[in-house]
């Protein structure tokens, strides 16, 4: 039995890692299949070395493989299995954090970023079968960040980001589901859990 890959994607503060374990807990309550949380960056020390890279200035192209070194890591070990035991995974971003942001970070030095970023990527990534996209507006959700604020963290970049976000969200809109973060969790949860489960029919 094959099992089915959601991701939650939005700019930094618009709340994915408080409705992935939200979600996660429905998933728990409501189906009787494994429920396995993740993310990217991931935990492994390849995601330390991205989460290392983030603090640094760094060329961004050599930033864009340490991102896909980490992906590759996490499809093969923990995606792939997960979906062969029929599992449902809930990663808390994904290929589209990748898209969104390195194709802003490489915008002008490739023709088309986003272009050549999901060619970079088509032979080993596995499409989620749902993608859920808080929409936020910038200002809001950096007045959220309570941590010290990392190098993509600021308002005229996730401006950038949610650009590119709504871009791609509009070129596949069988996959995403857009929902406004500027509600409170629990209604989010509710919202996105509901439209995953008909979507998906679990
Ligand atoms: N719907 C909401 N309304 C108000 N505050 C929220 C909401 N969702 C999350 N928050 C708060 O906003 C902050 C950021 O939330 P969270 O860590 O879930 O976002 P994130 O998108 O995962 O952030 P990042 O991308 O920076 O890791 C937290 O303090 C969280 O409690
Ligand atoms: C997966 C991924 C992430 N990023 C960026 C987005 C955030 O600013 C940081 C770290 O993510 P977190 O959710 O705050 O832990 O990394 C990116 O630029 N490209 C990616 O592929």
């Amino acid at each position: 039995m094959k099992g089915k890959l959601i991701t939650v994607e939005g700019i930094d503060g618009s709340g994915k890692s408080s409705l992935v374990q939200k979600l996660g807990e429905r998933f728990k309550e409501e189906t009787d299949k494994q429920v396995l949380l993740t993310k990217e960056p991931t935990d492994s020390w390849l995601g330390d070395s991205v989460r290392e890279g983030l603090k640094r200035e760094v060329d961004p192209l050599s930033e864009a493989f340490l991102f896909t070194a980490d992906h590759i890591h996490h499809v093969r070990e923990t995606i792939e299995p997960a979906l062969k035991e029929g599992n449902i995974i809930i990663s808390d971003r994904y290929s589209d954090s990748f898209y969104a942001y390195q194709g802003t970070t490489l915008q002008g030095e490739l023709e088309n970023p986003i272009n050549y970023l999901t060619d970079l990527r088509k032979d080993f990534t596995i499409i989620p079968d749902i993608t859920v996209l808080l929409d936020i507006d910038p200002e809001t959700s950096v007045k959220r960040i309570k941590h010290d604020q990392i190098k993509f963290e600021n308002k005229k970049f996730l401006k950038k980001v949610t650009e590119k976000y709504n871009s791609i969200a509009n070129k596949d809109t069988n996959r995403f589901i857009r929902i406004n973060a500027n509600q409170e969790i629990d209604q989010i949860t509710e919202k996105a859990f509901q439209l995953i489960k008909n979507q998906l029919d679990l």
